[in-house]
């Protein structure tokens, strides 16, 4: 039987998509039609959605069977009233890697205090050592597959990793904490903290001035998540006060974040654009070929989002 597939994503992904999703189906053992518009939305049996795509009413799509989100952030899309589909979101290898190099190379900059060599040459010989990464301490706020791999690869680079998340995990080489208590005993340790949480309800702002007024003076903000999980005004004032040495930011509330953001202009924050990491098509598709696999298999779907949870 061949399924019916729409790609619900824009033209730029169509374009990076279009032979890879084709190779994992035919990999998968799947025939599949592929769509990237329909007029016959209750034929289609799988949704591959990105957000601001071509399709904001799920309504239509009466027989699809899973709506497979491309990216790993749902927020966009998990509270839709019209989505009454399974949704999967996605955790994918190449993401995970690049998110892995992303947040690595920052926080070293910040340990090895790199700016002072590389922005600020002024033919001073100023012989600071910089401190093992064993007596530096890095907090990662979520511990999700992302946050995972990030606290791995920093683990394995003798950081001292905190890593807290909403539920308490197990992960050796890392210090997992939970719970409100948690939250704020990560946080005080953290000389460098990388928010790596799902955008929810409950994590919207999770980084205020209460919060930021726990970690240790000069420490560091990586952001590589979601803009809304930082408070931006609080922020601003903790770098403005001193208290925050840098924040680095990859996301924003709003994206492209407007041109006279004070984020831009500040000389203690490092706008990066929406470019921590990416889901990378080839190893995407293969996570979307095995869920309609598994779909067609009866089998239970990877990543399914809990939408009470909203991740
Ligand atoms: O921001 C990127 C993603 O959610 O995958």
């Amino acid at each position: 039987m061949t399924l019916n597939v729409l790609f619900a994503a824009n033209e730029y992904r169509w374009q990076q998509y279009q032979d890879p999703l084709r190779d994992a189906f035919a990999n998968a053992g799947l025939a599949v039609d592929l769509f990237t518009e329909t007029d016959s939305p209750e034929i289609m049996d799988y949704i591959v959605f990105a957000p601001n795509g071509t399709v904001s009413d799920f309504s239509p799509f009466t027989r699809c069977k899973a709506v497979l989100n491309l990216w790993a952030g749902v927020e966009q899309v998990v509270g839709n009233q019209t989505l009454t589909q399974p949704l999967c979101r996605m955790v994918d290898a190449g993401l995970e890697e690049g998110m892995v190099e992303w947040v690595t190379g920052h926080v070293l900059r910040h340990h090895l205090g790199m700016d002072a060599q590389i922005t600020q040459q002024d033919s001073a010989w100023n012989p600071v050592v910089p401190p093992l990464a064993r007596d530096r301490t890095v907090t990662i706020l979520g511990l999700g597959a992302l946050g995972r791999a990030c606290g791995e690869a920093l683990a394995a680079l003798r950081f001292n990793v905190v890593g807290w998340s909403a539920s308490q995990k197990d992960i050796p080489g890392l210090t997992c904490l939970s719970g409100d208590d948690g939250l704020a005993e990560a946080l005080r340790q953290a000389e460098i903290v990388v928010l790596l949480l799902p955008l929810t309800d409950a994590t919207a702002n999770l980084l205020n001035a209460e919060r930021l007024a726990l970690m240790p003076k000069g420490g560091v903000v990586i952001n590589p998540g979601r803009g809304a999980l930082i408070d931006d005004d609080a922020l601003l004032a903790a770098l403005n006060a001193g208290h925050i040495a840098h924040a680095t930011l990859d996301v924003f509330r709003q994206e492209p974040l407007p041109g006279e953001h004070p984020f831009w202009a500040h000389p203690n924050v490092t706008v990066t654009p929406h470019i921590a990491s990416e889901t990378r098509p080839a190893t995407a598709s293969q996570v979307i070929a095995e869920n309609i696999r598994r779909g067609e298999a009866g089998e239970p779907f990877l990543f399914l989002v809990d939408r009470a949870k909203g991740y």
